[in-house]
């Protein structure tokens, strides 16, 4: 687990799941000691109305909602649009989302999935809007990325240093593989910065709303997101070494090597016998420009002339 989602589990609670108290009348946003699964209820109507506004919902959407909770933010979206498929892994959160349109025009529009996120087979949506436990961050972030078809625009609450990654540059203290990730799939704006006190109970840690983007058309890139996952990997392995340190490292080296020699058999190629598989590397490093570089230099072209580089010589990361 991460610096960041080890804090968040720590300090908000957001992973444990050992409180089961969920007070009468919580859909009017009275819910006390609801800290498994991150049960932090957004009870400030502007913040609500802010993140939906920001998602520029049209008639026709299907919108993703993923932890409804009691469904404040929920009764917004479905004023403003077709559907809502909202993804809920507490029962008791289910009921009360339930409870809260029954009797309203509204729960016609409304579909809820007793699942875990994570683990649920997503549905077809336009957008998604989420205020989400922040123990699910990253997996839930690229399960919505990769997910096709893709949607046109995510507005997500995330613990404000896992939204400070997400949006770092080149440069920056924290820009780190997430960034560069996520950055190269979608364009990534923070939006709010929401305080402790707009939740109750509140968690220990500050929150950030940031709108995605997907990139459209996405990078024109020939390489297969393990691939390009496994080399972000190796580059920010040691933030401070140069690349040329990094990928003639013994391990790495191995690695490519067995990776090398597998995608040459494929292809029933041999090698001449004084091949010097370091050499190769090395060239492929040079040729790109990103010998002397760290990481934390790079931006997404570098990153992108580095796999190319690799990839022109027959070197893969998968
Ligand atoms: C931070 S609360 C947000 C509640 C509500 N959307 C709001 O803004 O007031 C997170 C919600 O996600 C739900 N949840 C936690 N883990 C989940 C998972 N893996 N899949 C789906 N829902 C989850 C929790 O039960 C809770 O309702």
């Amino acid at each position: 687990m991460g610096k960041v989602r080890r804090q968040a589990a720590k300090s908000s609670g957001k992973t444990s799941k050992d409180s089961k108290t969920v007070t009468p009348g919580a859909s009017q946003g009275l819910v006390f000691n609801t800290s498994g699964y991150g049960q932090h209820i957004l009870k400030n109507p502007q913040v609500v109305q802010s993140m939906v506004e920001k998602a520029g919902v049209l008639p026709s959407d299907t919108i993703l909602e993923i932890g409804p909770g009691t469904g404040n933010m929920t009764v917004k979206l479905l004023e403003k649009c077709k559907k809502v498929i909202a993804l809920e892994v507490d029962e008791r959160m289910v009921a009360e989302v339930q409870k809260r349109v029954m009797g309203t025009p509204l729960k016609h529009k409304l579909t809820i999935i007793n699942k875990d996120a994570l683990k649920a087979e997503l549905p077809f949506f336009d957008l998604v809007v989420a205020n989400l436990p922040y123990a699910i961050s990253s997996p839930i972030t690229f399960k919505l990325l990769l997910h096709r078809p893709m949607f046109r625009v995510a507005v997500l609450m995330f613990q404000k240093e896992f939204a400070d990654r997400l949006v770092a540059q080149p440069g920056d203290k924290i820009y780190s593989r997430l960034s560069v990730a996520v950055q190269s799939l979608a364009r990534v704006d923070r939006i709010l910065k929401v305080g402790k006190n707009n939740f109750k109970p509140p968690p220990k840690v500050e929150s950030t709303v940031v709108r995605i983007e997907p990139r459209r058309p996405p990078l024109p890139i020939n390489f297969t997101q393990g691939e390009w996952d496994s080399m972000l990997r190796i580059c920010f392995g040691r933030k401070n070494r140069i690349m040329k340190g990094e990928f003639t490292n013994k391990k790495v080296l191995e690695t490519l090597e067995k990776n090398f020699q597998t995608h040459c058999s494929l292809q029933n190629k041999s090698l001449p016998m004084d091949f010097d598989f370091k050499e190769l590397v090395i060239e492929a490093v040079e040729s790109s420009d990103m010998a002397e570089k760290r990481a934390r230099q790079m931006d997404l072209d570098d990153f992108m002339k580095l796999l190319a580089a690799f990839n022109e010589r027959g070197i893969h990361f998968a």
